[in-house]
């Protein structure tokens, strides 16, 4: 799996997308020497020994506000009214706030000297033209996006937003909104797929549910390929007799069908099907075994597509305030509700711990990782935890 070929795109629509070029500034910042202060351009050896008691008098010989190139000059014992961000006139060599005066707009008493040099930004402080400001393989967030503004680029190179199809399988399944039989539950699967990879950073494409119907899985994934950089199914991929995703993964791609140590999340599928190799993820059907194993397998995945590399989630180390057993030889993904305070990181489990309850998924926002050598957590011992809701924009 190789990350997508760069593109150029408008630069709000790279926000959350990885850089692929080397930002060199064609400009500096500051442009131009420029007020700090709104006040009075002066010439700061006028004002020796200026104070309250004993201001000092100068003319205002003019007033530059931002954006206005006033070719005023300030002479000795004359002053002209400045904004911040305006131009420095030629002559002056500080700026004294409008708080040490007045306010005068013809002639304007000063009540301090400034140092040389207050108050003013010089033109190239913060960077030159031809600086490197970015280095390619950045991730867009709006600090990145401010820079890239503020040194004049409209549109950036980076790598596109992977296209995701989601598809749940599963007879039993109905679109929510709709009634249910007997034996049918709603699709949840499908949206918290496609939630998730679209806060990931993906385009999704939520095909929703298919039969557990072979030629019907078949078509649905053949015709579904041509949008796809991705492909995510949920469901049939363990042992039932209507568990045929495999059987079907088997003509159309080059899949391997493992079982991972790991809970949940224990039946997966990965590979690639069709002729322009598109990966498929298959996950298992159990609502939070599907979600679980979004965070383990797809979300790398998808930053590896968007070209960020090495992705590493951020991890904190924290206390957990209930014990529970943990299956021997199995990473176990707890959801937890984790909260930072003076003593650090705490997590209550919440929901208990069946891949079917989805009850408590909601409340949870984080998962405890539990070693597979451990089978046993007490309250008050530390464990790894992942906090969910990564948002890559
Ligand atoms: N004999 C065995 N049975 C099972 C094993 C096993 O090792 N041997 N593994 C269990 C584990 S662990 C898991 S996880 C599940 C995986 O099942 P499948 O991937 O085959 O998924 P399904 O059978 O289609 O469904 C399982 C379960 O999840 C519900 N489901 C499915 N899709 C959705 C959806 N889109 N939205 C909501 N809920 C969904 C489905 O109704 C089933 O209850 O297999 C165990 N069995
Ligand atoms: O591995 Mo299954 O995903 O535990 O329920
Ligand atoms: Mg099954």
């Amino acid at each position: 799996m190789r990350p997508l070929p760069p593109f150029e795109q408008p630069l709000m629509e790279a926000l959350g997308l990885v850089l692929c070029e080397d930002v060199v500034s064609p400009v500096s910042l500051p442009g131009f020497d420029n007020s700090a202060m709104d006040g009075y351009a002066v010439q700061a050896a006028d004002l020796a020994g200026a104070s309250r008691e004993n201001p000092i008098a100068l003319p205002v010989v003019g007033e530059i506000a931002a954006g206005r190139a006033e070719p005023i000059v300030v002479t000795p014992g004359t002053t002209v009214r400045i904004m911040t961000g305006a131009p420095m006139p030629r002559g002056a060599d500080s700026v004294v706030p409008v708080e040490w005066t007045d306010g005068g707009a013809a002639r304007v008493h000063i009540a301090q000297q400034p140092s040389l040099g207050a108050s003013v930004r010089h033109a190239g402080e913060d960077l030159q033209a031809g600086d490197k400001v970015m280095d390619r393989d950045t991730v867009l967030g709006p600090r990145q996006i401010a820079v890239l503004a503020a040194v004049g680029r409209a549109r950036v190179t980076v790598r596109p937003r992977p296209r995701v199809v989601v598809v749940s399988t599963g007879a039993e399944l109905r679109e929510p909104g709709t009634r249910l039989g007997d034996g049918q539950i709603y699709d949840s699967n499908s949206y918290t797929l496609a939630a998730a990879a679209r806060q990931a950073g993906a385009v999704v494409y939520r095909v929703g549910i298919v039969d557990d119907d072979p030629k019907k899985i078949m078509d649905t994934l053949s015709d579904q390929l041509v949008r796809a950089d991705l492909v995510i199914t949920s469901g049939g991929v363990s042992k039932g007799v209507y568990d045929v995703v495999k059987e079907v993964l088997t003509k159309l791609g080059t899949i391997d069908f493992p079982e991972v140590a790991m809970q949940p999340g224990k039946p997966q599928g990965f590979g690639v099907m069709g002729d322009d190799e598109v990966p498929i993820f298959t996950l298992p059907g159990n609502p939070v075994s599907a979600y679980v194993s979004f965070e383990v397998f797809v979300r790398p995945a998808l930053r590896k597509l968007m070209g960020a590399m090495p992705y590493r989630r951020q991890t904190v180390q924290g206390v957990v305030l209930d014990g529970f057993s943990s299956p021997a030889g199995r990473r176990q993904f707890v959801r937890a509700s984790a909260t930072s305070g003076d003593q650090g990181w705490m997590a209550s489990t919440v929901g208990g711990h069946g891949s079917h309850l989805l009850g408590g998924l909601s409340r949870s926002n984080a998962l405890i990782v539990v070693p597979e050598d451990v089978t046993s957590v007490r309250a008050g011992d530390q464990a790894e935890l992942w906090l969910l809701d990564e948002e890559t924009g």
